[in-house]
């Protein structure tokens, strides 16, 4: 059987380094009604408002980052689909970006003209988020109605508490873990506390510290925090880590709403005066380094960390291509559930 496709989707980056595709990237982006969830007049005059300095900030730090063949997120996604072709027996594996080039509805039609009639959709996101795996399955559903394709489609559910995921992430982390460290800080991307309020309507998220640690199963379902923090928690129990080894924060704040604390950066300048010296940093809510883990934890938070007192900032690589996860991903993506 040839005819059943894995079509991995990740977030995407500019086309280029220059200001004008890191605009037309970033205006795609943050115009997607999941992403910065507001009315459209209003968002309409945020982005643009975010769109006058942005660009070039970001075109900079792009710049710092970018390899010879191009943005390190793609490049690694691609490298990540060459090694999953050989493991998907079914049929094709092929890759989209939720935005830029490379996109959803280009691969669909891809597929469809090949003669594939399934499609395992792997958003490639280990924690639930609106402005994440929701804007992935909407839009390929979206061109599946308009461009009338008969592909059946399988989604990929957050993984954050798979062993698969975990064990890979341990498995990777595992060399630096050896070296010795004096603290571990697992950095996820961040949030609006206005997203989270949004999937909770029992008001359980945000009441307390600890309230997204004790979320029942239905909560856990939707709240992006408590399973950011349930990753971390099996990650370090799987690790062997002693509670005092570790903690959790949330880096990449954008604009001025609040977002979930605690903030890598408050985190980097308290462990700093805390008198640690080798902290190791990981970003288990990206599975491919990108400009959020290398420009914005391995340079700035590095400086940032350093001028805090502490010595080194040593950033562990997101799992990329490592063979665990290759593997881990061909399980999690065969036991995916089919929509109806
Ligand atoms: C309101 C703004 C944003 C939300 C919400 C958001 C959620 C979110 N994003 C990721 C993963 C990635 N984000 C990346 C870059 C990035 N993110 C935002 C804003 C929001 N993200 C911006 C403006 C950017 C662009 C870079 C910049 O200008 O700072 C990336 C990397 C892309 C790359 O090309 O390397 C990833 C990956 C998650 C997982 C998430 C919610 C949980
Ligand atoms: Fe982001
Ligand atoms: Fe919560």
């Amino acid at each position: 059987m040839t005819d059943h496709a894995l079509l991995l989707v990740n977030l995407g980056s500019p086309a280029s380094t220059s200001v004008a595709d890191v605009r037309r990237y970033l205006n795609q982006f943050l115009m997607d009604p999941y992403v910065i969830d507001l009315p459209w007049p209003i968002r309409r005059l945020l982005v643009s408002l975010i769109l006058i300095k942005r660009p070039a900030q970001s075109a900079h730090a792009y710049a710092s980052i970018w390899w010879p063949e191009g943005s390190p997120l793609v490049v690694l996604s691609q490298r990540l689909q060459q090694a999953m072709a050989p493991l998907w027996r079914h049929g094709p594996v092929d890759l989209a970006m939720r935005y830029g080039e490379l996109s959803i509805e280009k691969a669909l039609l891809r597929l469809a003209a090949q003669g594939v009639k399934r499609v395992t959709l792997a958003p490639l996101y280990p924690q639930f988020a609106d402005s994440t795996t929701t804007t992935v399955i909407e839009e390929a559903k979206r061109v599946l109605r308009d461009q009338q394709l008969p592909l059946q489609l399988a989604i990929l559910p957050p993984f954050f508490e798979q062993p698969e995921y975990l064990d890979a992430l341990v498995a990777s982390a595992q060399p630096h873990l050896a070296q010795g460290f004096d603290h571990l800080l697992l950095s996820f991307h961040g949030l609006p506390e206005r997203h989270l309020h949004k999937l909770d309507p029992g008001g359980h998220c945000l009441k307390g510290a600890d309230c997204c640690k004790t979320a029942s199963l239905q909560v856990l379902a939707t709240c992006y925090r408590a399973q950011c923090l349930r990753s971390a928690e099996l990650f370090a129990e799987r690790a062997g880590l002693q509670p005092g080894q570790w903690s959790v924060s949330f880096q990449s704040r954008l604009g001025r709403a609040k977002w979930i604390e605690p903030y890598t950066e408050a985190r980097l300048d308290e462990l700093g005066k805390a008198g640690v010296k080798k902290l190791l940093v990981m970003c288990p809510a990206f599975v491919a380094d990108c400009i959020e883990t290398l420009e914005e934890i391995g340079m700035r938070g590095q400086e940032q960390f350093q001028q805090a007192g502490g010595e080194e900032l040593v950033l562990v690589p997101c799992l990329n291509e490592h063979p665990q996860w290759v593997t881990a991903l061909r399980v999690l993506s065969e036991r995916a559930p089919k929509e109806l």
